[in-house]
């Protein structure tokens, strides 16, 4: 008899989008992305990062009243990312991504072509930058899930 202790497909990409988040060094909020063709195949994985040539052992990662001392200047989003990272097209693809993306990182999904977002936490829900966020999903024809994740333990772990 088959194994019945086997992950969803939900369960597995966006395991592999939190296993992404792990990468990054944003003391706050740790993003993960991870991007499948309609064939349920990978294409593109990516965590909140610097940009080259920008250490993460520098004073980038701070919040601060100046914009161009504070990460929100630096920083790549886990979103855009994937997009940069994608070995293929992604045309119809669904994003499985830990946090609902903002407008910025929306517009490249739209036009990637990006068809479904899977996300798990909604915490700037009600901030401007979500609506219109929100909006732009909408007009496009974008569809949008909320999963949670459990803690995944596996037979060989007990
Ligand atoms: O769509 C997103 N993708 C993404 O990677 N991020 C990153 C940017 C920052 O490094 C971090 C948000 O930081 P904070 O929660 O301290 O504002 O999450 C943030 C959003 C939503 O704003
Ligand atoms: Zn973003």
């Amino acid at each position: 008899m088959k194994n019945q202790n086997y992950i969803s497909w939900d369960q597995y990409f966006m395991g592999v989008a939190k296993l992404s988040a792990l990468r990054s060094k944003d003391p706050n909020t740790q993003v993960g992305a991870c991007i499948i063709n309609p064939d349920r195949r990978i294409v593109a994985i990516g965590y909140n990062g610097l940009p080259m040539g920008l250490s993460d052992d520098e004073d980038f990662w701070q919040k601060n009243e100046d914009y161009s001392k504070s990460k929100y200047a630096y920083v790549v989003h886990a979103e855009a990312n994937a997009i940069l990272n994608a070995t293929t097209s992604l045309k119809d693809a669904t994003l499985y991504v830990t946090l609902f993306p903002c407008n910025e990182c929306m517009k490249l999904l739209v036009q990637a072509g990006v068809k479904e977002i899977v996300y798990m936490s909604d915490k700037d829900k009600g901030k401007e930058s979500h609506i219109a966020s929100t909006t732009m999903m909408k007009k496009a024809g974008i569809k949008a899930r909320q999963i949670q994740l459990e803690t995944i333990v596996l037979e060989t772990d007990k």
